[in-house]
């Protein structure tokens, strides 16, 4: 965490000394803690992620610390001691310092080091964890890291940051994929995928235009990280392709800035997935000609060149980018059934966000939820193979750049506090209610405040 607390600490100096920045929500010395929240709300899986430098403090995997090592260990036992199924993250956006100032995702050398780093992690935790996740939404690591500049390491390459990564991070998921299907899987039984953030983005209209239009955005959000693994073809989405490419020449560059994948590297990374994890939040529509906005060029926005519209009556959360979006799962999930031949799903991330004022009576996030789950259930009925759904999130957390302004927990927080006191909002007892009685009542709700473990889970 050390990159994103280094670059807030600029951000918020005034207001928050360093060290509390970066304890966050400190799992590490309230785990047992949040295995207790877990159990009462009755979860029969939990979703975290590793971090890479607390087990291998260099980046390289010559040298492992134990004391990284024992913290898993216990976290993870504790999940198993109440039946909690952990399903582990590899990497959630903290690249080793030692790493980035090699360049980080844009190395060449980049696939090979996160190879290293997994084989390390399967060795020491896949006895017990057998469910793993190589990357946390490409998207926001690469667009976002490496071009778009919002988020750690802020490099501003808008014309080509986001594709050279995207060919790394794919490389360096497929590698890893590879290591724990050849050498750990025989005797783990695991299986590993991958997180991809998916929003719903649907055509303004009906016409062929805006379908276009949509599917562009489609594939540059997603599909540029989506495709070379979960399609049959490989490699970077087609259209998206052509379009880069016709573009880069027109602004002189003698390639194009897309990179291209080998056959031999399609064939490599093609299929590298047990299931496809989604993280989906919101979505919005996509126009050829209507409410476009300007973009630095050349860009990735730039190069697909669309609108985006957002009803004005949609709910808005504290996130900027965040609105309740009617069936938003539903879309997404049968699109990519569709597109991808029917995968297996988990839904790795949903969730709501509130300010820090607002009252741990969470209503909005409630109708959040119910809207949510629904969609689920529209979805699963529509045949598409969805195993698993994991609310973001536990407990407010630190939110990158946005840092504690943004609370997204069931649980809240006080930062204020050395021991960081967690307290149910209502939302923890709805969703507690919906999962034990597999119903979501829109009447709902909760008599009292106080939390108890039903000790029969
Ligand atoms: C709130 C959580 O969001 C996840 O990341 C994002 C970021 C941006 C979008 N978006 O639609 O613009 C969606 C998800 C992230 O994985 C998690 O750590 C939280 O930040």
């Amino acid at each position: 965490m050390n990159i994103m607390c280094s670059i807030l600490w600029t951000k918020f100096k005034d207001t928050k000394s360093n060290l509390t920045l970066c304890n966050s929500a400190d799992t590490y010395n309230n785990y047992k803690r949040d295995v207790e929240m877990m159990r009462e709300l009755g979860l029969d899986a939990y979703r975290f992620s590793l971090s890479w430098s607390r087990i291998l403090p260099n980046g390289l995997a010559n040298k492992v610390s134990d004391a990284g090592v024992e913290f898993y260990n216990n976290y993870i036992d504790e999940m198993i001691k109440y039946g909690i199924t952990p399903m582990v993250t590899l990497y959630h956006w903290d690249l080793p310092q030692k790493l980035q100032d090699l360049g980080g995702f844009v190395n060449p050398m980049f696939p090979e080091w996160f190879e290293d780093y997994a084989r390390v992690v399967f060795e020491k935790f896949g006895d017990r964890v057998k469910h793993w996740i190589t990357f946390n939404e490409p998207r926001e690591i690469c667009f976002e890291g490496y071009g778009s500049a919002t988020k750690a390491p802020i490099l501003n390459a808008t014309d080509v940051g986001a594709y050279y990564c995207a060919k790394n991070l794919v490389m360096g998921h497929a590698r890893a994929y590879y290591a724990y299907v050849n050498d750990f899987k025989p005797s783990q039984e695991g299986v590993c995928g991958i997180t991809i953030s998916v929003n719903w983005f649907g055509p303004l209209t009906d016409s062929e235009e805006d379908q276009l239009a949509a599917e562009m955005k489609r594939q540059a959000e997603w599909g540029l990280y989506a495709e070379p693994i979960f399609s049959e073809e490989g490699g970077f989405p087609k259209e998206l392709a052509e379009v880069v490419a016709k573009k880069s020449a027109e602004q002189g560059y003698p390639r194009s800035r897309m990179p291209e994948f080998s056959d031999e590297e399609k064939d490599f990374v093609k299929g590298t997935a047990d299931f496809f994890g989604v993280n989906h939040y919101t979505g919005g529509f996509v126009s050829a000609s209507e409410y476009k906005t300007n973009h630095i060029v050349p860009s990735v926005y730039d190069d697909i060149d669309v609108g985006s519209y957002t009803p004005p009556e949609w709910p808005k959360s504290a996130s900027s980018w965040l609105y309740l979006s009617p069936n938003s799962i539903y879309n997404a999930l049968t699109h990519l059934h569709k597109k991808y031949n029917g995968p297996v799903f988990y839904i790795t991330e949903n969730g709501w966000s509130s300010s820090p004022e607002a009252d741990i009576l969470d209503d909005d996030r409630i109708r959040y939820y119910r809207a949510a789950l629904n969609s689920v259930l529209d979805t699963l009925e529509a045949g598409v193979d969805l195993r698993g759904y994991m609310a973001w999130s536990l407990m407010d957390n630190f939110e990158w750049m946005e840092g504690y302004t943004e609370r997204f927990g069931l649980y809240r927080v006080n930062f204020s506090d050395p021991g960081r006191e967690r307290t149910p909002r209502k939302s923890a007892f709805v969703y507690k209610q919906i999962i034990k009685s597999r119903v979501i009542d829109e009447e709902y709700e909760p008599d009292t405040l106080d939390m108890t473990i039903d000790e029969g889970k």
